[in-house]
């Protein structure tokens, strides 16, 4: 008799593995030595100390944060999601004191170049968290608890086969929702037309959540500084597109 071959199985990677697509494929996040380390010298000070669940920059079940115990005062909390190296968010930061700020990114080479120019300011409103933005905002944050939810120039996944990787969705929407206070704004930005188009008509269908601009695009948000990303895009011709949601 023949003993049946077991069939080939997909290995588990528990560093990878998620629930939901996730909208980044994670790059080898190597450091230069002096951003190593900063990393090493100022991660207490401004990274949250966020378990992990099974994936590397996954948010463990049950882990909270609360917000006026992470910056030892109540203020308004802006978080932005994919902060890349931090451009906008480190001018919002320094311009406004009286505001706090999550720099949210799993890209920890862009975190640390963010971290190196926070502490050269001496930012005492900013903190960082290496996680994927979406548990973070569910999970760890508490409902309500966010003023403003930053999304600029998020991975577009042109491709038909990446669209389910956009990180703007029904369950984004949901997401955002759920963070933000009432009144709160949802403000995003992007330089791929269909893209911008995808965003507006995920969130004019979301609930609770209402268009925040007359006409077919929002203006340029003041706060939103001009990144060398933006840049790039508008080098190429593109059109910049901005969009915002208030949370009923
Ligand atoms: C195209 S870049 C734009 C960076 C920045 N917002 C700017 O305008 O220059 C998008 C960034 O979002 C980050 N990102 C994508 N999905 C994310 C997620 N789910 N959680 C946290 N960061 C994410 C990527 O690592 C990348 O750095």
């Amino acid at each position: 008799m023949t003993e049946q071959q077991p069939l080939p199985q997909k290995s588990f990677d528990p560093t990878t593995f998620r629930e939901k697509p996730v909208s980044f494929v994670r790059r080898s996040g190597r450091m230069t030595p002096s951003q190593e380390r900063a990393w090493e010298a100022h991660r207490e000070r401004y990274v949250l100390d966020i378990p992990h669940g099974p994936a590397a920059t996954s948010v463990a079940a049950g882990a909270t944060g609360d917000p006026a115990a992470i910056y030892g005062r109540a203020a308004p909390l802006v978080v932005e999601v994919g902060s890349g190296q931090g451009h906008a968010i480190l001018h919002a930061a320094s311009t406004r004191p009286d505001t706090d700020f999550l720099a949210v990114e799993v890209f920890r080479a862009g975190l640390a170049r963010t971290m190196i120019r926070a502490e050269l300011a001496d930012l005492s409103n900013l903190r960082l968290a290496e996680v994927n933005a979406p548990e973070l905002l569910e999970h760890y944050l508490p409902a309500g608890s966010v003023d403003e939810i930053w999304v600029f120039f998020p991975d577009p996944w042109a491709k038909a086969r990446h669209r389910k990787r956009r990180l703007v969705s029904p369950d984004f929407a949901r997401i955002a929702h759920r963070a933000l206070r009432p009144g709160g704004r949802l403000r995003l930005a992007t330089d791929i037309e269909d893209y911008a188009e995808h965003m507006r008509e995920v969130l004019d269908d979301a609930d609770g959540l209402a268009r925040d601009f007359p006409g077919d695009w929002a203006e340029r948000f003041a706060g939103r500084i001009l990144t060398a990303f933006e840049q790039k895009g508008i080098d190429k011709g593109r059109s910049i597109r901005d969009l915002s949601y208030r949370r009923a």
